[in-house]
Order: structure tokens, then sequence, then C-alpha cells
């Protein structure tokens, strides 16, 4: 049995894998921590991680990109492996990620959901054959208007996934209302939308002449990254140190 630490364990993801460990056979949520502590749980919620003494055997973290420094120093300290899916992590917090992955098992992802994953590597593809022939690439996501962080950590990782591909020696441009110039070729223009209860949209759209050829995920449901992110906590107990993704853990 995997026993979890759910960071995050009241917010909407912490919720939701709340509920989807409930019809687990080998895992369960031994501990939560959130700031907010107002939600009646089945299992002990601390404030602060620094509270928590519960054992367990990896953390799932969907909280607040303020919260990844404390929330590392403590897994470290711990010798705990940490699903790391908080999205809006400074450079400084990535290298620090970086950095704690030579002591402990940390898997990070923008995106637990099988259907981003497979198109990670479907842009690889797209992107050798389509930007060579002169194919403009631009990337739109639509998220709820609670969302903190913009661009989404999906769309940042889809663009580096093709920018990867190609040599990295794309530019990303998140915004033009200052730019009085046209495109360049090696461009990735990003932008972001904020409405209403939208869960997640990713379009990845490669414009040719008198041709486009458009990617699309849209999410209908957060039970889409709550899954994956059992699955990698599952996967994560007991790994040894390192850094991990989605493909380590979803086998195409
Ligand atoms: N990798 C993925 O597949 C996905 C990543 N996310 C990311 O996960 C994060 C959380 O998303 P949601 O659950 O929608 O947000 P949310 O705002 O509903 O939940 C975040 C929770 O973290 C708690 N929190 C904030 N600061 C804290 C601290 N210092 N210590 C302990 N708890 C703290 C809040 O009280 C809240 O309950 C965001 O960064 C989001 O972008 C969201 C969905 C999927
Ligand atoms: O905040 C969200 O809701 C989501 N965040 C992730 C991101 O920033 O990419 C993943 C998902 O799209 C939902």
């Amino acid at each position: 049995m995997v026993k979890i630490l759910m960071h995050g364990c009241n917010g909407k993801m912490g919720r939701m894998i709340t509920e989807i460990v409930k019809n687990e056979e080998d895992a369960v949520i031994a501990a939560g921590v959130d700031k907010f502590t107002g939600i009646p749980n089945d299992y002990p919620v601390f404030e602060k991680i620094t509270q928590c003494d519960v054992g367990v055997d990896v953390v799932i973290d969907f909280s607040n990109a303020g919260a990844v420094d404390e929330l590392l120093d403590y897994c470290v300290k711990k010798s705990l492996p940490v699903v790391l899916c908080t999205t809006g992590l400074s450079d400084e917090q990535l290298k620090k990620v970086d950095e704690c992955s030579e002591k402990i098992a940390v898997l990070k992802s923008a995106n637990m959901s099988m259907g981003i994953n497979l198109l990670l590597k479907l842009l690889k593809d797209a992107a050798k054959v389509l930007a060579p022939a002169g194919y403009d690439i631009e990337l739109v996501e639509k998220h709820h208007n609670q969302k903190l962080d913009a661009p989404s950590g999906t769309a940042l990782a889809l663009a580096d996934s093709i920018n990867e591909a190609m040599g990295n020696e794309y530019e990303y441009v998140y915004d033009r209302s200052q730019v009085r110039k046209k495109r360049d070729a090696k461009e990735i223009g990003i932008s972001a939308v904020r409405a209403g209860t939208i869960v997640g949209e990713h379009e990845v759209i490669f414009a040719g002449t008198d041709e486009v050829i458009e990617f699309k995920h849209t999410a209908y449901s957060r039970s889409v990254f709550a899954k994956g992110a059992v699955e990698a906590g599952k996967f994560l107990a007991g790994q040894p140190a390192g850094m991990y993704d989605m493909g380590d853990v979803i086998q195409f």
C-alpha cells in the first residue's frame, strides 16, 4: 500500500485526487497539507508541511509556486520522493528542483494527462516536417478565471518539446501589443485566455501558405490530471534519486 502525502489537499486538484484515491486498492492518502484547513477530511491535515509528522512513501503536490521551496526542503530532509505538479515556478526554483533531484526522486510534469503527454511526442515529428517547410508555430491555451500563472505550464512544455526537436532555435513571444514588425520565422507565439470554468485547453497551430494544421487537447474534467498524478505517485514511491517525468510512467 503506497501512503501518499497530498500537498494542497483542499484545492481543486487536491480534492479531486482525494476522491480518486478512495477507489484505489494499492494507495491511500495518509496525510494532507493545506494552508486552508476549513474542509473536513478523512485524513489528518496540517497547515504547514513542516508540521507533518505522519510517515508516508511519496508526496503529490498541487499547491502554489510560493509553497514549493519549503516543500522541497522537507522532502530532502525526510528523503521523500515528490510528484511536483504545481506550475509557474521561477527559474531559481527550477534550478532548486534539479539540485534536489540529486538527493531524492522528483517527477515534475506540468500536465499529468495521457493526451498531453502523447502530444508532447507527436509535436516533435510534426515540427521536424512543418517548420523547415516554413510553417509558423503558434500556441493558444485557455483556462479558468482562478488560474494564477500565465502562460500555462503545459503551453511552455509543448513549446519546449517543439523547440527541443528544432535544436532550441526558437524564441517565445507572449505579447505582440508593443511590437510593430512582422513575426520572425523562428518564433513560437504563446497566447493565454482566462475565462469562466474552462478546465484546460491547448491548441498548437502550424500555419503555412494556404494550409493550417492544428493539434488540440481539451480536458473536460480534472480527473485526467488526478488519475495521472496517482499513477505517478505509485510509480515514484521507492525510486532512487533522479529527475523523472510522465514519459517514465506512461509507456507509449
Ligand atoms: N500538472 C498538472 O497536470 C496540473 C497542474 N496544476 C497546477 O497545480 C496547482 C494547483 O492547482 P489547483 O488545485 O487548481 O489550485 P487551487 O488554488 O484550487 O489549490 C491550491 C491549494 O494549495 C493550497 N496552498 C497554497 N499555498 C499553500 C502553502 N504554502 N502550503 C500549503 N498549501 C497551500 C491552497 O490553500 C489551495 O487549497 C497550480 O499551480 C496549477 O497550475 C493544476 C492542474 C493540473
Ligand atoms: O491551473 C490549472 O488548472 C492547470 N494547470 C496546468 C498548467 O498550467 O498547464 C495544467 C492544466 O492545464 C490545468
